[in-house]
């Protein structure tokens, strides 16, 4: 995906931010089916920063786990990977992530690249105490500390998500679904990773306990440093926890910026009706996408949305958009906002490119009948 910038980011770049802990670019994720590729995750780019958390969004089935799993090399057999995910933690050392040898992704694995899943009763072992688990957790990558020393990080680690020290000889099956889905974020935190991606941590949780979880996910990135990407269904969550937002729609991310610039001026025509579909308290009738998210197996040529798209035009169909960077920093893979950065850039739809493509389609509706 080409990119085009506005004169105004170019001028008045903001105060230079900290180095992006991890680099995303042009991640491709197939999957072998019999009924040929799937792709997933298809020219992905973006950054997270230390003690940043990315909001990943999108309708089910756009890719969002595929790209969790595959920034961290989680993908299951039979997966290509392509592009780069560069880590600049002190043992990845800028190293590329797609392409490292299974061993070498194996050691970042825990102490700097973390994963939060969804369902926490099949990742702890019914058998194990809590203790237990923490013990094996830091003994396989923390050799050198003692009894004592794991104690202390676990019983800090385990505050930190409010299970009192009382709870550390229980077993899983003695605590909530709620407190579970703690234990298992401070098992993944007790090794404070550099990098961590959080699926759906709390969608299996009421409402209190999800509010709780994201209360201390931020407060724990905040003390320790620790990038998130939180993969998520709920936009509340993600304005109320996010620094940044990425949209994705069909394995492209079409929007990505500061969350609150794109909350309040969304510029995608997908982010603008995914947000016009959440439910709010001052919401008076449902509102869906109509169609649907097209075959990854086939997806559409041109922009990938056009088909659903409210504002589509005739060239959308036959263009893929290039990425516009307005001056608020949100980046934007639509026609429209590419046009409004670099008017010139209209050219490449062609004649007639900027007619609405809705009235396209009832022209030869109405020739046909
Ligand atoms: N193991 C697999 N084999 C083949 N195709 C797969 C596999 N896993 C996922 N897919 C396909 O890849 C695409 C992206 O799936 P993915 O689970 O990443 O989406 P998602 O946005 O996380 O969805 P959800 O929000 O429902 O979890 C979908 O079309 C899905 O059918």
């Amino acid at each position: 995906m080409t990119t085009t910038e506005s004169a105004a980011t170019q001028a008045a770049p903001a105060a230079t931010p900290r180095e992006p802990v991890l680099s995303v670019r042009d991640l491709r994720v197939w999957y072998g089916t019999e009924r040929g590729p799937i792709q997933a995750v298809d020219g992905v780019s973006f950054d997270v920063r230390p003690g940043e958390t990315l909001g990943l969004v999108g309708e089910s089935g756009c890719g969002k786990s595929t790209l969790g799993r595959g920034v961290l090399g989680l993908t299951p057999p039979g997966v290509a990977l392509d592009g780069e995910v560069v880590l600049r933690s002190e043992r990845a050392a800028g190293r590329n992530l797609v392409g490292l040898a299974p061993k070498e992704l194996q050691k970042l694995r825990g102490p700097e690249l973390g994963l939060i899943f969804q369902e926490p009763m099949t990742r702890l072992n019914p058998l194990m105490k809590i203790s237990e688990h923490f013990e094996e957790t830091l003994r396989t990558h923390e050799k050198n500390l003692t009894k004592q020393q794991i104690r202390e990080r676990s019983l800090e680690a385990l505050r930190g998500m409010g299970i009192p020290p009382s709870r550390y000889e229980n077993y899983p099956h003695e605590f909530s679904g709620g407190m579970r889905q703690r234990i298992m974020i401070a098992l993944a935190l007790v090794l404070r990773p550099a990098f961590v991606v959080a699926d759906e941590p709390t969608t299996a949780l009421d409402v209190l306990v999800e509010a709780q979880i994201i209360k201390i996910l931020a407060d724990l990135r905040k003390n320790f440093d620790t990038a998130l990407v939180l993969i998520t269904h709920n936009l509340g969550i993600v304005a109320e926890a996010c620094d940044r937002v990425a949209v994705m729609y069909a394995g492209h991310i079409v929007e990505q910026g500061d969350a609150r610039e794109v909350f309040a001026n969304p510029q995608h025509p997908y982010t603008k009706e995914l947000l016009r579909s959440t439910i709010s308290l001052s919401t008076t009738g449902l509102h869906y996408i109509p169609g649907s998210p097209p075959d990854l197996g086939d997806p559409p040529v041109g922009c990938r949305f056009h088909q659903r798209c409210p504002v589509a035009m005739r060239g959308c169909a036959e263009n893929e958009p290039p990425e516009a960077v307005l001056a608020s920093g949100v980046r934007s893979a639509c026609w429209h906002q590419a046009i409004e950065v670099e008017p010139s850039l209209a050219d490449e739809l062609g004649k007639d490119g900027r007619e609405p493509l809705a009235a396209v389609k009832e022209i030869s509706v109405a020739d046909e009948a």
